[in-house]
């Protein structure tokens, strides 16, 4: 028993249909949850749930107040079944059929009765339970209920009852009695039910109220879900539709749409040139019967798939790809596609019981030419050989029409009175000579190369010749203007570079252009047609949008770009805002791309080609740059002197490089400081290998004093400015000349690193700079490794000019105002002493 009392099976049965529904009691205050079963009901059904529950009340199902003696049996139907059963987790659910063993449905039963015949069963169950109760043991309490209900006790019984009884004499002994005192007992009795039995009791009817309501709901949906499925743009119908369905979709615009309108074409280029040919020459015969049913109905069967195909491809509406199945059928039938569709497959073919082979019949089959046109516009427009194809179409079609022509005089000379016809010797069996006999006199008439056999005799020979002719000169033009447009589009962009190399040409002759320059520019369109098969890339390109020709430059200058050390590692964006500001231009072996102390105005970046940065005597090669190497930005950053080119560079041989402007630079630079910095710090280097001579006859090495010291020499900066390279904080902005009065005698003070604040230039600096006339300013370059605060790398570098010496003071007097704070912030004495060292060996060198 105390196992009993740990899984008390509660069991409550309910019938319910209309009319109960509305045998309604007040409802319970019990909550729901309270309860450890349910019954879910069908119309037919009788739904038992058992569900083991801990410390919960014994249902007194089955003489509940209001109901339900009465209503279990007036509700039974007349048949029996086996009861249904079904578990979950916790619960076991019993269907049983309802029936009343003796009663018609409809017929009303008194409470009396239908008490009387509880009662009886009751006392049946407790003969039964005696019997039963040595067997029944506790621990398999509602195992044995789901046995006994399922095995023999339920399938005897035929009516609901009797599947209660069934289960209530499995029912623990407990239980049972509260369930037999409550089906019994009269209103005396029931008054002394324990207050928990009461609580059930209302517990019940508060269930039973839920459960009507739940059930009118559920008849409300289903009634609902019954008409939606005629409702098409009902969201739960296209869900169960797209759930339950095969739902592949075919993209419009994807490869397999592309080759099943290949397959469609064919089909149809079976029709186009069978169905005449057979109606000319060479009907349907039961020899070859079955090949052309064959062909036929494979072509028809294609022509079926194609409309299920048409069902399933994706159209767009307002640009977005409309996928639902629904509504494709709906696009598609609401379309003249649908009917041409339909059209084509019209079986006139039955009509062959009636008039016999004529493939006459079939001739709606070529509607579906629509299809083919598709094909061939969409080939046309994804094919590389555009023009190749283009000639392959215009021959196809002059076949078709010597073919349809050939076909339509066969039919002539066999039916006609055409006497010209006659002089053909068109033998009826002789199908295949007759075939080309037609075939050869179609072309030679309509390429207007007949000249005996088109004799007119007769009235009729005279209008269907002229007829001919005339079709035949229109073919001739079309297909003369066709041939001409093709063989006009092969050689356009020949064309075009030729116009352009001609008007330099007659521009040269015009302006006496030296022979030799002639040559040279000659040569450079000759690598120019060679390597880039037209003058103006970015013309080509002119009609894509800004995105999407940013996208195809990067694709096609990638591998050259990927090399370029300003374009790796940098932002996304970067490569993106640059690419399309790149001019591709040519130069020819010697040529100076620019020469040292010209305005720079631009930076280049080496595609292909060798070049040679060259020494001031234009002979020593300093470096040399090849594809992927970049050059000219010392100009147009200011780094140098001023905008002034550092070096002269020259192609060694043909060179194909990028240009980028100064504008288009510093426009990107703005947003892309990152990459400005490491443009600048590339510079430095560069500088300071330019000026390696003077370093050396300075004789500065590394300092021992001062180990942070990279190396220092004398160089010609316009002015003079602090940067930090290597590790690479926040960079040290230039001072421009306009950033310091002009009048301002101050150079940055030898000490100033280790203050605090800006101090006038010490005596010993203005004399260097009085004794030093090319020294304009100083530039210092210092990499400081901010992680350790004390490791310190700083290049100083002396700059010299050639200007005069008044001038140079003034500009040093101006731009040796260095950005005191950020120098400042190094707070490094090393620097100081470093650059006071500078200074002292340059006057002695002075
Ligand atoms: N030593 C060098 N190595 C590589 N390139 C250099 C060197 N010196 C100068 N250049 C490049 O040659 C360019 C000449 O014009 P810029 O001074 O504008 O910029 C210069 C640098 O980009």
């Amino acid at each position: 028993m105390a196992q009993a009392s740990s899984f008390k099976s509660s069991i409550r049965y309910q019938v319910c249909n209309s009319t109960t529904d509305n045998d309604i009691s007040p409802p319970s205050p019990t909550k729901p949850s309270q309860q450890g079963y349910s019954s879910i009901i069908d119309d037919d059904l009788c739904e038992i749930r058992i569900s083991p529950t801990t410390n919960r009340k014994i249902s007194p199902s089955v003489s509940s107040p209001n109901h339900h003696a009465s209503s279990l049996t007036h509700l039974i139907p007349s048949k029996s079944s086996v009861p249904k059963k079904s578990s979950s987790t916790d619960s076991t659910i019993i269907k049983i059929p309802i029936q009343p063993p003796s009663l018609s449905p409809k017929q009303p039963l008194d409470s009396s009765s239908s008490d009387q015949f509880l009662t009886k069963r009751v006392d049946r169950i407790s003969q039964q339970q005696h019997q039963q109760q040595q067997q029944t043991h506790q621990s398999s309490t509602n195992s044995s209920i789901r046995d006994v209900i399922t095995t023999s006790n339920i399938r005897q019984s035929t009516s609901r009852q009797s599947a209660l009884d069934a289960v209530t004499t499995k029912l623990p002994a407990n239980v049972r009695k509260n369930s037999i005192i409550a089906t019994t007992s009269p209103p005396a009795v029931q008054q002394h039910l324990s207050p928990d039995n009461e609580n059930l009791f209302s517990t019940y009817q508060g269930d039973f109220i839920r459960q009507s309501r739940q059930l009118r709901k559920a008849r409300r949906q289903d009634i609902k879900a019954r008409f939606e499925k005629f409702d098409l743009n009902s969201p739960t119908t296209r869900r169960t539709h797209s759930s339950r369905r095969f739902t592949f979709i075919f993209d419009p615009s994807g490869r397999l749409a592309y080759w099943w309108t290949s397959i469609i074409s064919l089909a149809f280029l079976y029709n186009f040139w069978i169905i005449i040919f057979r109606f000319s020459f060479h009907e349907l015969t039961p020899k070859t019967f079955l090949i052309w049913f064959i062909l036929d109905y494979s072509c028809d069967f294609l022509y079926l798939m194609d409309i299920m195909f048409n069902f399933r491809t994706a159209y767009l509406e307002e640009g977005v790809l409309q996928t639902d199945p629904i509504k494709l059928r709906h696009y598609y039938m609401n379309t003249t596609r649908f009917y041409i569709d339909c059209l084509c497959l019209m079986p006139l073919d039955f009509l062959y019981l009636s008039i016999g082979f004529k493939s006459v019949v079939r001739l709606f089959r070529l509607v579906k030419i629509y299809r083919f046109w598709t094909f061939l516009d969409r080939t046309e427009r994804h094919t590389n050989y555009p023009n190749l194809f283009r000639t392959i179409v215009m021959i196809h079609y002059l076949l078709a029409i010597f073919h349809w022509n050939a076909c339509f005089i066969y039919i002539l000379h066999t039916n006609s009175e055409l006497s010209f016809t006659r002089r053909f010797s068109f033998t009826l069996n002789d199908n295949g000579l007759d075939y080309f006999r037609a075939l050869y006199w179609s072309i030679t008439t309509l390429t207007l190369t007949q000249n005996h056999e088109t004799k007119p005799a007769s009235k009729e020979d005279y209008i269907f010749l002229s007829v001919e002719l005339i079709f035949a000169l229109l073919l001739f033009a079309t297909i003369m203007g066709h041939v001409a447009s093709i063989v006009s589009n092969l050689s356009n962009a020949r064309k075009d570079f030729q116009a352009k190399l001609d008007a330099v040409k007659t521009y040269m002759s015009l302006r006496r252009v030296p022979n030799n320059l002639e040559d040279r520019v000659i040569r450079w369109f000759d690598y120019l047609w060679m390597s880039h098969k037209s003058v103006d890339d970015n013309q080509v390109l002119s009609l894509l949008p800004y995105k999407l020709r940013a996208e195809i430059a990067i694709h096609v200058h990638l591998d050259t770009l990927k090399r370029v050390e300003i374009f790796q590692n940098t932002e996304a964006g970067f490569l993106n805002e640059l690419v399309l500001r790149l001019k591709p231009v040519l130069f020819s072996p010697g040529d100076f791309i620019c020469r040292k102390g010209e305005v720079g105005r631009e930076m280049y970046i080496v595609n292909r080609g060798k070049l040679h940065v060259m020494a001031d005597n234009n002979k020593t090669v300093l470096a040399t740059l090849k594809a992927g190497s970049y050059f000219g930005e010392i100009s147009i950053l200011n780094m140098g002197s001023g905008n002034r080119r550092t070096a002269s560079v020259r192609s060694v041989g043909y060179s194909d490089l990028f240009c980028l402007s100064k504008e288009d630079l510093w426009e990107v630079l703005k947003e892309y400081p990152a990459v400005r910095v490491k443009l600048e710090a590339i510079a430095v280097k560069r500088l300071e290998k330019h000026k390696k001579p003077l370093i050396q006859q300075v004789n500065l090495k590394r300092s021992k004093s001062a180990p942070g010291l990279i190396e220092a020499n004398c160089r010609l900066p316009f002015h003079s400015h602090v940067r930090r390279t290597g590790s690479g904080f926040h960079r040290l902005p230039s001072v421009k000349e306009t950033d310091v009065p002009a009048t301002t005698p101050s150079i940055v003070p030898s000490n100033s690193f280790s203050n605090h604040s800006q101090q006038p230039l010490s005596a010993s600096s203005n004399s260097l700079l009085a004794a030093a006339p090319l020294a304009t300013s100083i530039s210092v370059t210092s990499s400081l490794n901010y992680n350790r605060q004390r490791a310190m790398n700083h290049s100083v570098s002396w700059s010299m000019t050639t200007d005069t010496k008044k001038t140079n003071i003034s500009r040093i007097g101006r731009a040796t105002s260095l950005n005191h704070s950020d120098i400042q912030s190094h707070n490094t004495p090393l620097i100081t002493n470093e650059i006071e060292r500078l200074k002292k060996r340059l006057i002695e060198l002075e």
